[in-house]
């Protein structure tokens, strides 16, 4: 008997030339969070094509006036977009990505504008799916949140935001299967502001003035672009609002009960003066810390509860409170947030999920989990 040696088929399919998905993303908003995004994206951009057969490509980055436009951006972004920006409205953007006969679209919006959330419903008429690190569009009326959800579904596109709150914490998505698989949540209590947190911390234990922590928190990026939306306690209502709806339940801003730590006479003075007089904040805030008792601190804290199997039972507040040095909020250091998920079948003994509340660095890498999540969904 004898034996054949058959010569091994050549590979007819190249596969490394097969080509990837390619994501093609308009960044709005270049500030803290949006150039991290952009250096974060260009350094993973080759790691991800190997992982992942995802080709991540930039063709629009915009402030709120100009924007740099090109079929692929590169990783010298920063001095393109200081010699060949353009004054720009979406419409053109829109066009752009149109004429290029760009797929597989997405729009990140890292601004705080509630002027911008505007152009939302364009974007998804447009084929665009919606990653935000902004609040704005979660927390305006129900009317607006469910119409939007509403033109999603009828444009088959998504929506990921899941540095809403908790800047790059696993929390957005945690409450949605939690919900979605039934388990009935009770209450979430916890500190919902990276900055506050910072604030309160630091404030509590050390000898500095109130107005020089704020400063810090100012500096390093903790705070929203008008450092008042955390003072007044709106940015943690709106991540308790978003939270809330992530619920099904039908509350609206109005519903929540809001501390402002702004003393009146700086509430309606523009960004500028409140910035120039923030040792106003000194007095009012050291004597409530002198009025503590031994062992205890200042937090800022956001609690969803009442009845949250239905609709409109919902209690929402946000309140500064004196709390044991020795409590889990008491705890808290840095600019850590920690959210207490209560459920039924937890019972007394929550879900916490704890870590950094804010800062550019982990509040971009959680737009990029966004990113990866939303390309994997692109069919
Ligand atoms: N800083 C943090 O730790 C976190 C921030 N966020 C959210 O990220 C967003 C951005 O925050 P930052 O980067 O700190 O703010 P920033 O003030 O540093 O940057 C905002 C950017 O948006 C641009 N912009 C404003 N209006 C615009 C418009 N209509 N069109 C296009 N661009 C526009 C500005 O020119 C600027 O480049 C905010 O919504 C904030 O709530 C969310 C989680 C954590
Ligand atoms: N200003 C916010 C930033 C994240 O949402 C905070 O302090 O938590």
């Amino acid at each position: 008997m004898s034996t054949e040696i058959l010569e091994q088929p050549k590979a007819r399919i190249n596969l490394g030339a097969l080509k990837k998905k390619q994501i093609n993303i308009a960044v709005f908003g270049r500030g803290n969070v949006g150039s991290v995004l952009i250096d974060q994206l260009f350094e993973r951009k080759n790691e991800i094509a190997k992982r992942r057969d995802l080709e991540l490509n930039i063709f629009c980055i915009a402030n709120s006036k100009t924007a740099l436009l090109g079929q692929h951006i590169s990783a010298n972004w920063k001095e393109e977009f200081t010699t060949k920006t353009q004054c720009y409205s979406i419409t053109e953007v829109i066009h752009f990505a149109k004429t290029n006969q760009l797929k597989n679209l997405i729009a990140i919006d890292n601004t705080a504008s509630s002027e911008f959330v505007n152009h939302y419903p364009e974007f998804i008429n447009s084929g665009f799916n919606l990653v935000s690190s902004n609040k704005i569009a979660n927390t305006s009326s129900l009317k607006f949140y469910q119409e939007l959800r509403g033109l999603l579904a009828k444009n088959e596109k998504e929506y990921l935001y899941e540095t809403n709150v908790g800047a790059g914490l696993p929390l957005i998505d945690t409450i949605k299967l939690l919900h979605l698989s039934g388990e009935n949540i009770t209450r979430i209590k916890g500190v919902f502001s990276g900055s506050l947190s910072y604030i309160f911390n630091s404030f509590s234990e050390e000898e500095g003035t109130f107005s020089s922590v704020l400063k810090k928190a100012i500096y390093v990026g903790y705070t929203e672009p008008d450092p008042r939306e955390d003072l007044c306690g709106n940015d943690v209502a709106r991540k308790l609002l978003i939270l809330a709806r992530e619920l099904d339940l039908h509350n609206e801003f109005e519903d929540i009960s809001i501390q402002n730590l702004i003393p009146k006479e700086l509430r309606k003075v523009s960004k500028e003066t409140f910035l120039k007089n923030l040792e106003a904040l000194d007095v009012p805030f050291q004597i409530k810390k002198k009025n503590l008792n031994k062992g205890q601190v200042l937090r800022y804290v956001g609690d969803l509860h009442g009845d949250l199997s239905k609709e409109d039972g919902a209690i929402l507040d946000v309140s500064l409170v004196s709390v044991s040095k020795n409590s889990a909020l008491g705890n808290l250091q840095g600019s850590d947030s920690l959210f207490e998920i209560y459920t039924e079948n937890y019972g007394n003994h929550p879900i916490i999920i704890q870590g950094a509340g804010a800062g550019s660095k982990v509040t971009a890498r959680g737009v990029l989990g966004d990113i990866l999540r939303l390309s994997d969904k692109i069919k």
